[in-house]
């Protein structure tokens, strides 16, 4: 786990040896005290380099020990050996070093890094702080405005800006563990005594207090209910204000109030959930390892509204070829200037060049004939999506990828539409398309599996987070989505407020509340879906039948908002109201309170005082409910796909791990439990009845989520 050689005759070199990232497990640590105790007992060796194999230094603590009995070495101690050694220790950074591993670089006496290394204490985003001396070690290197912003973050650092920051000595476009070993050679014999940062004094700004509060300010906004940033703030103060010691003392004490915290446990969840996405099977027993993607070079985008757009971006910053084709005129003058902006602003902060030349335009669909893979992007309508697949499956070449951005229709009629069905997919991007990393892959039953690793590679390549799932109306998240937006109408209708609704969700951890999302979103979107479905019906009717729609319970508020021409942000008038139409800002709105009072008084609804607590459970359990029946239904493999879904495009607080993640850590029964009360109190809404899922996990004992797979493979097999 940790090989010892001499080099250069008296050069120590240590290979962390723990593929694929060389994590510091228990065996990887005792590999590195053992290889360490050689090196300095060894009169041979003058000095030691300290590596990784396969070109990355260290992936930082191993996250799968956490939550089990943790044995062998701690690190603590052993980079404190280290940083003691009176032999000169450089590290060679190639790869990556984060977290603990960036911890132990900066116990070495020396660091040098590979141009396209990248460096960062991330625990904060695993829901712990850098407990490894680094708290303390990295305010003394680089000061303490500069370690906070790293170390509240987590954000990754180049070896450029690493180099520029002071966290490493020198940066090579070679070998980086042949310029450490050269290193390493040419301080030989030197002091050490001005090379251990555990030593440094803490370089301070004068006013350090008011740095505090205003960083911890900061980051309580940020944070959003997370508390590791919290306690990286606190920690880097004791750093900032105690000696060495007893700032290590402090790291310690509030990394075991993090270390055991749900919040850790969630965000270590998603850490794991994020990749085991990418490990995708279908119903049919396809699955990543057995389905073969096929390289795309061009690709299209059918229709250039807001959407397209963003895809087309996307695309392009791939290094793709791409048609980009809208066939209204006005549309299409105004796509094209959009689009090379939003490039170059893009470009401009990468600091790279945009790829204009990437994209050629057309009115023509007929422009899409040799391409690999087409992305329809047109109107959410039925027969115009019909229409367009239809001539799409007679212009393109033997073998193109047809795929749709519908974010609700049904994938499997396109797919009849066409005399290929196996090669339609859905490819359901997120507004706005270039920015956003989530894309749902919807596979229908004539899908091919390479279709689907298609569609999943590409996503990957446009660095979006992929998740395959099956076909059925709104897919995952929008399914999930629709009991959660109508409990929260529902909650208006019965006494709640939209300051009341949105404050309790943000308090629970999203951006924003239910309203404030709709405002922005446009209320006309819903609107004009409710149409199509038949379920507007025009004017303040009263009466019972007016808030049923075929026999459901239903309200009416958002259509009514919309006959007004009350659309959100984008009127200056929404649930909210808006300084002008466009303004961000949402404002308490008298005229909204006086309309949902005349409302009431219409329909005969006496007010009642809501909690925080019933808003919660209302809209959260209504959609974790239908994330149950999605599983139910394998739609979803499993409950990390649903969980990633909604961190990744729904802004579902990442600390709270998801929906599913969220359901089993409040504990299952309850979950039943207090949807069996809501349904009993509202038996107009058939979705707030339990779950038969959730009812049978319960029934086996809750198992937790990393089990649920495989329970419910257990269970269907009983059915
Ligand atoms: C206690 C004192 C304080 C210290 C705390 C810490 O250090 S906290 C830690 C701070 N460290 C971090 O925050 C760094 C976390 N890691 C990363 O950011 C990235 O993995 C990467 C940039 C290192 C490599 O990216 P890439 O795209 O090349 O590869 P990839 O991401 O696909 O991973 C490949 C496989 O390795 C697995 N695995 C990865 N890391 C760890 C780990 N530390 N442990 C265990 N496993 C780990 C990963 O699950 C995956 O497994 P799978 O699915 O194949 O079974």
């Amino acid at each position: 786990m940790a090989q010892f050689t001499r080099v250069s005759r008296s050069v120590g070199l240590i290979t962390l040896q723990n593929p694929p990232v060389n994590a510091l497990s228990a065996v990887a640590r005792q590999g590195i005290v053992d290889a360490v105790k050689r090196a300095l007992s060894d009169p041979k060796v003058k000095s030691v380099v300290i590596c990784g194999q396969n070109g990355i230094f260290c992936g930082g603590a191993d996250i799968k020990e956490f939550g089990t009995n943790i044995t062998g070495p701690p690190l603590v101690p052993m980079i404190h050996a280290i940083e003691a050694s009176n032999k000169p220790v450089v590290a060679a950074i190639e790869g990556s070093a984060f977290g603990g591993g960036l911890e132990l670089a900066l116990g070495c006496h020396y660091r040098v890094a590979h141009s396209k290394a990248k460096l960062g204490l991330t625990e904060v985003t695993l829901g712990l702080l850098p407990a490894a001396g680094g708290t303390q070690r990295l305010p003394r290197l680089i000061g303490v405005p500069a370690a906070l912003n790293l170390i509240t973050t987590g954000r990754h650092v180049t070896a450029a800006e690493a180099l520029q920051l002071g966290i490493v000595d020198q940066v090579t476009d070679h070998n980086a563990v042949d310029e450490a070993v050269k290193f390493a050679l040419s301080v030989a014999g030197k002091s050490l005594d001005a090379r251990r940062i555990s030593t440094y004094p803490c370089p301070c700004p004068s006013d350090v207090d008011a740095l505090f509060e205003e960083v911890m300010q900061k980051v309580r906004q940020s944070a959003r209910g997370a508390i590791a940033p919290i306690a990286c703030v606190q920690a880097v103060r004791a750093a900032a204000t105690l000696p060495y010691s007893q700032g290590m003392e402090r790291e310690q004490e509030l990394m075991a109030t993090l270390f055991t915290s749900g919040q850790a446990r969630a965000l270590q969840y998603c850490f794991f959930a994020q990749r085991a996405v990418g490990r995708w099977s279908m119903p049919s027993g396809a699955r990543w390892d057995t389905s073969k993607p096929r390289s795309i070079h061009k690709a299209a985008v059918i229709g250039l509204g807001t959407m397209g757009r963003g895809i087309a971006v996307a695309l392009a910053q791939t290094g793709l070829s791409v048609v980009a084709v809208e066939t209204q005129e006005k549309q299409f003058m105004e796509a094209k200037k959009m689009v090379s902006g939003m490039m170059e602003r893009g470009a401009k902060r990468h600091g790279t060049a945009p790829p204009l030349d990437k994209i050629t335009y057309s009115q023509n669909i007929q422009a899409v004939a040799d391409v690999d893979l087409v992305i329809e992007a047109v109107f959410e309508d039925m027969a115009l999506k019909e229409k367009v697949f239809q001539q799409l499956s007679t212009i393109c070449k033997q073998g193109t990828f047809l795929c749709t951005n519908t974010s609700a229709l049904d994938v499997d009629h396109l797919a009849s539409q066409t005399r290929n069905p196996e090669l339609v997919v859905g490819m359901h991007f997120f507004a706005p398309a270039h920015v956003m990393k989530l894309l749902e892959v919807v596979y229908g039953p004539r899908s091919s599996p390479q279709a689907v690793a298609t569609a999943m590679q590409l996503g990957k390549k446009m660095g979006k987070v992929s998740v395959a799932v099956g076909n059925c109306r709104g897919f995952v998240g929008n399914r999930m989505l629709k009991p959660y937006l109508e409990q929260a109408l529902f909650l208006l209708e019965e006494g709640a407020t939209p300051e009341l609704v949105d404050g309790a969700l943000e308090e629970f951890g999203f951006a924003l509340g239910v309203f404030k999302m709709s405002d922005l979103s446009g209320l006309d979107v819903g609107w004009k879906v409710r149409k199509g479905d038949g379920l507007v019906e025009p004017g303040l009717a009263s009466g019972p039948s007016a808030r049923i729609r075929q026999g459901r319970r239903y309200s009416p508020l958002g259509d009514l908002l919309c006959e007004q021409g009350r659309f959100g942000q984008k009127t200056g008038q929404g649930w909210y109201r808006y300084d002008k139409p466009g303004s961000r800002v949402p404002r308490y709105d008298p005229w909204l309170h006086s309309f949902l009072e005349e409302y009431r008084t219409q329909h005969g609804i006496v007010a009642r005082r809501i909690d925080q607590q019933e808003v919660l459970e209302r809209c959260l359990y209504a959609l974790i409910n239908e994330g149950f029946r999605i599983l139910e239904d394998g739609i979803a493999a499993g409950p990390e796909d649903i969980d990633i879904i909604y961190v990744f495009g729904y802004s579902w607080p990442r600390h709270r791990g998801g929906p599913m993640f969220y359901a089993s850590m409040v504990g299952l029964a309850k979950v039943l439990e207090r949807l069996e009360h809501y349904h009993q109190a509202h038996p107009d809404v058939p979705y707030m009845q339990p779950c038969n899922l959730l009812r049978r996990l319960v029934a086996s004992g809750s198992p937790p989520v990393h089990k649920w797979k495989e329970a419910i493979k257990k269970l269907r097999s009983q059915l």
